[in-house]
């Protein structure tokens, strides 16, 4: 007879949230404690950098905040002090010498790391923490590409994957050889994104991928303990379909829901940038995580990375490499942590079957239907610009335009109401530009406006833009996915 009530479970879930929440509240607290100690010692300097980094690394304004009357530091130290030496009958140690050899370890080591990306500091005996400082400095919403991100600052839990790759990188300074760190460095800088932020109402219509994927790694992270012996989740999910339908935002949002740590890796990176190094890369990615499990690693563009092995005159490092993500997926499926990879492919009948099978779910992302693309028609080009200082605004019979655009991708849609935009903008930028007064109107007299968009605008950029996916393309994937796909 089963213990586990919904209620029960649903405050495992929320326990894990609020876990996070007091760990960032917590995490806050010290930084003003810090910033009002500096400023009581006079170190002004400090105290404003302080701000600053803490303004562009966490989209949070210390100064605005203040400690309270009867809390300050020295206080706090002092309590501490009183309850050790009651507890333990001494006195605590807080600070020691760095030792030489310690000293020595960390600057070369920072020395490497910052030469490998071209940036040697001046002050080598402060680069101890580069990489943390650098995964700290981040702006939450940089790799986004064009994905419609929301600016309503990081989510609560970005400080503890943080956290969690920081300790990640720190095992691996302690316990594996330098060439080793360095590549994890590497990924965590290149491949590591602390906030994907990518939410599911983003994603306009795929209802049934969505659900799928809910499925298949959202609720087993939220919810493990109905996840277990039969029901125990799927290691691998592999998305395919035509081009720039959402498969990279469907990875996205799942590794912003479950508040997992995000590895995006894209062929392109991983082939031509480290291809003599691409199997111990490989190699270090999965292990780094496992060490911030839960995580998602994201392998995009899988047909390029897996084609079949040994086809043509194939580059034996490349073979290699295919192997050991096939080691290291298997590996996954041996070990208790919990680590899903998430594959994308355009070409998913290109792919190796050896790692066909080991993508145990297949969910298919089909072109957006007439209610998808209404949707986001109405999201790209809402009725007022958001964010834009001239207001510019629309007047668009989303209907009629989800009607025109049968076959078109959601890629293909932002890019026609992108160009839409762009020519209104055009207009502007044209008188702006016309030092010789062809257009017949003088900025410097006018204020500038722009013309509500409307439906005959995106018409005519319809005319002249294509879908991507073509006829004979799709019956492909509807045959593939008639042999593969497990639903
Ligand atoms: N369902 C959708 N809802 C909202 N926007 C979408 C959707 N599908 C695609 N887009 C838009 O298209 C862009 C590209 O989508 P995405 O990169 O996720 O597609 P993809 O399937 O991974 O493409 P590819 O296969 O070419 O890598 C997104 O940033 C977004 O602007």
């Amino acid at each position: 007879m089963s213990t586990l009530s919904y209620s029960s479970l649903k405050s495992a879930s929320n326990l894990r949230d609020h876990d996070d929440r007091q760990r960032n509240t917590r995490h806050r607290n010290i930084l003003v404690l810090i910033l009002e100690y500096l400023k009581e010692s006079a170190l002004l300097e400090s105290a404003d950098a302080l701000v600053r980094e803490t303004k562009s690394a966490h989209h949070q304004d210390i100064s605005a905040l203040k400690v309270c009357d009867n809390m300050d530091l020295s206080t706090i130290l002092l309590e501490y002090e009183c309850s050790y030496l009651a507890r333990l009958q001494k006195k605590p140690r807080f600070i020691r010498e760095i030792l030489p050899e310690e000293k020595a370890k960390a600057t070369t080591s920072s020395a490497r790391e910052a030469a490998q990306v071209g940036r040697v500091g001046d002050d080598l005996s402060q680069s101890d923490g580069d990489a943390d400082r650098e995964l700290l400095q981040r702006s939450p919403h940089q790799d986004h590409g064009d994905t419609q991100s929301r600016s309503d600052g990081p989510p609560l839990t970005r400080l503890s994957l943080i956290g969690r790759m920081k300790a990640a990188l720190e095992t691996y300074r302690c316990h594996n050889g330098d060439e080793m760190y360095e590549l994890a460095v590497t990924i965590s800088r290149e491949m590591f994104l602390d906030d994907p932020n990518v939410h599911w109402d983003d994603i306009k219509g795929m209802e049934d991928a969505k659900r799928l994927v809910k499925e298949a790694v959202v609720y087993p992270v939220k919810y493990p303990d109905l996840f277990q012996g039969i029901l125990a989740p799927w290691r691998g999910l592999l998305l395919t379909g035509p081009p720039g339908t959402g498969k990279t935002m469907l990875a996205k949002a799942v590794a912003t829901e479950c508040k997992t740590a995000f590895f995006n890796i894209t062929a392109s990176t991983v082939v031509s940038k480290w291809r003599g190094e691409s199997e111990k890369l490989i190699r270090v990615l999965f292990d780094l995580a496992r060490k911030c499990a839960p995580t998602c690693i994201f392998l995009d563009e899988l047909d390029s990375l897996m084609g079949q092995r040994g086809e043509h005159n194939e580059h034996e490092g490349s073979r290699r490499m295919k192997t050991e993500i096939l080691i290291q997926m298997d590996g996954l499926a041996r070990c208790n942590d919990v680590v899903f990879v998430l594959a994308a492919s355009n070409l998913p009948w290109e792919l190796d079957t050896a790692m066909v099978r080991r993508l145990e779910k297949r969910v298919f992302v089909d072109l957006p239907g007439v209610e998808a693309r209404q949707a986001m028609f109405a999201a790209f080009l809402p009725a007022v610009l958001e964010h834009h200082p001239l207001g510019m605004t629309t007047q668009l019979d989303y209907i009629e335009l989800a009607r025109l655009t049968m076959g078109y991708s959601g890629s293909d849609i932002y890019g026609i109401c992108k160009e839409t935009a762009m020519r209104a903008l055009r207009k502007i930028l044209a008188v702006l530009d016309d030092e010789s007064g062809a257009t017949g109107y003088s900025c410097l007299d006018q204020t500038v406006s722009v013309d509500p968009i409307v439906t005959a605008d995106v018409v005519k950029v319809l005319h002249y833009t294509k879908p991507v996916e073509t006829e004979r393309g799709l019956a492909k994937y509807k045959e593939w996915k008639q042999q593969f796909e497990a639903s």
